[in-house]
């Protein structure tokens, strides 16, 4: 074992960053038998240091920014959020610490800047819990798949609205109960409209999407709809086709019929067959799968969120960094080189579910099914029921172009004879 000490900074200690502590503190000599050297928690910057008694108090302070600033080869981050960060994990990389965060944030918008300052120094930037929270993902993507194809990455990534979705479906409890329990159980964000806006998943979905396709993808480039509009009209709707609602990440690589490929990344809510193995993930558990020329489709599937899992990946990570410190070497670069375009979400080819509340007389069938063809969408399947006046219509459409599907629940929505729109959702998978 090496004499020398690989000295780290811990910015933040809440649900993450405490479970970090706590195994860096006690698990301390199994660590440095791992790295090769010991592992030292130089100091842990907190916002208020008084309001932690239990943690050794010399290792505490205020100033992060010092901390980052300090004679330490590592600075872990787990305050969240782009600034102060943002400008602290710049400094620390420029001056070449190696950095370990689980800042999804962060990452979707400053990935590109934050990995030319660690190529500058030679610092390492591993963040495995910014996605998917214990589920190694970002590792077998950037190194275990580097040698294949990797056509599409979808799956759920956030444990909040999945923890929500699958309360709602299967107790019919409230959207605002669960999301407190939710954020009770640590799995939620500081803010949680991040969680249930689909502003965290559109994050997850940029970085699955950077390196999958090796390009640089930002969250502003993802198509985000959240959960926060999911009614129990919504559920109940997935429910009579023996299907249930999740909120999905979709990363594709489209190729084009002229061979030029572009890349699409989306999250909104999907109404997926029970028999879909998706349709089991529940709570705040995540799946990802990951479909690639070579090895085929391959599912990744854990604890999505909270303190413990999510201090796992960091530590992972940490270790993967200090054993570099010790032994040399880096871990894998920033690798954007394909540098391909995103295909806005009006181009993406989707399927929808559209029910409808109809007047029960002649000719209504007609006039729905006249503007799907105005928009050249074409029907896969309609059910109908009667009920006095009215009818329930429920139509699944086949793929076609995002755009022309809007367009045709817009002009339905027009239609004197259509009473309400009771639930409108993309669909994914086949009924068995
Ligand atoms: N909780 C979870 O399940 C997961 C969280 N993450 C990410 O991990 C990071 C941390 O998340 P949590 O631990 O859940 O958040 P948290 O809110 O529990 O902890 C953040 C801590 O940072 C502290 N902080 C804020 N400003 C500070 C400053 N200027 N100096 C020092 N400390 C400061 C806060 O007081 C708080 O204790 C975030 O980026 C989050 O997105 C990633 C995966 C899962
Ligand atoms: N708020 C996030 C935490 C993990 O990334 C989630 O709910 O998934
Ligand atoms: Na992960």
């Amino acid at each position: 074992m090496s004499d020398e000490r690989v000295r780290v900074a811990l910015l933040g200690c809440g649900t993450v960053g405490s479970e970090v502590t706590r195994v860096l503190l006690d698990e301390a000599d199994e660590l440095a038998a791992r790295v090769g050297a010991p592992v030292e928690l130089a100091g842990i910057a907190v916002r208020r240091p008084d309001k932690h008694p239990e943690l050794p108090q010399e290792l505490l302070t205020n100033d992060a920014g010092a901390l980052v600033e300090s004679d330490v080869d590592i600075v872990v981050e787990l305050i969240g959020g782009i600034e102060p960060v943002r400008g602290w994990l710049l400094t620390a990389l420029r001056k070449g610490r190696s950095v370990v965060t689980a800042n999804k944030a962060l990452l979707s918008e400053h990935s590109a800047e934050l990995a030319e300052a660690a190529d500058l120094s030679g610092a390492d930037l591993y963040y495995e819990a910014s996605v998917a929270g214990a589920i190694p993902l970002l590792r077998p993507l950037r190194e275990s798949l580097a040698g294949d194809r990797i056509t599409r990455v979808m799956g759920i990534v956030n444990g909040t609205t999945n923890y929500i979705l699958s309360a709602m479906d299967a107790t019919g409890a409230g959207y605002a109960e669960t999301l407190d329990e939710a954020s009770r159980l640590g799995y939620a964000e500081a803010d949680p409209t991040a969680d249930v806006d689909g502003y965290d998943a559109a994050s997850k979905a940029a970085i699955l999407a950077s390196l999958a396709f090796h390009t640089r993808v930002t969250a502003s480039d993802v198509h985000r709809e959240g959960i926060a509009g999911i009614t129990a009209s919504d559920i109940a709707a997935a429910r009579l086709l023996n299907r249930t609602v999740k909120l999905l990440a979709i990363c594709e690589r489209v190729t084009a019929d002229d061979g030029t490929e572009s890349v699409s990344a989306r999250v909104h809510p999907v109404m997926i067959p029970r028999s879909h193995q998706l349709a089991g993930v529940n709570g705040a558990f995540n799946a990802v799968y990951v479909e690639a020329d070579a090895a085929g489709e391959l599912m990744f599937y854990g604890q999505g969120a909270g303190g413990a899992p999510t201090a796992s990946a960091v530590l992972g990570d940490l270790v993967a960094a200090a054993r570099n410190r010790v032994a040399g070497g880096r871990g894998p670069r920033e690798s954007a080189h394909a540098a391909l375009p995103v295909r806005p979400m009006g181009q993406t080819p989707t399927r929808y579910h559209i029910s409808l509340d109809v007047a029960d007389r002649a000719g209504v069938l007609a006039q729905v099914a006249q503007a799907f063809a105005t928009h050249d969408v074409s029907i896969a399947a309609v059910r109908q029921r009667d009920r006095n006046s009215t009818a329930s219509l429920v139509i699944v459409t086949h793929s076609a172009p995002d755009a022309a599907l809007r367009a045709t629940v817009d002009e339905i929505g027009k239609l004197d004879v259509v009473r309400e729109v009771v639930s409108v959702m993309r669909v994914e998978g086949e009924d068995s």
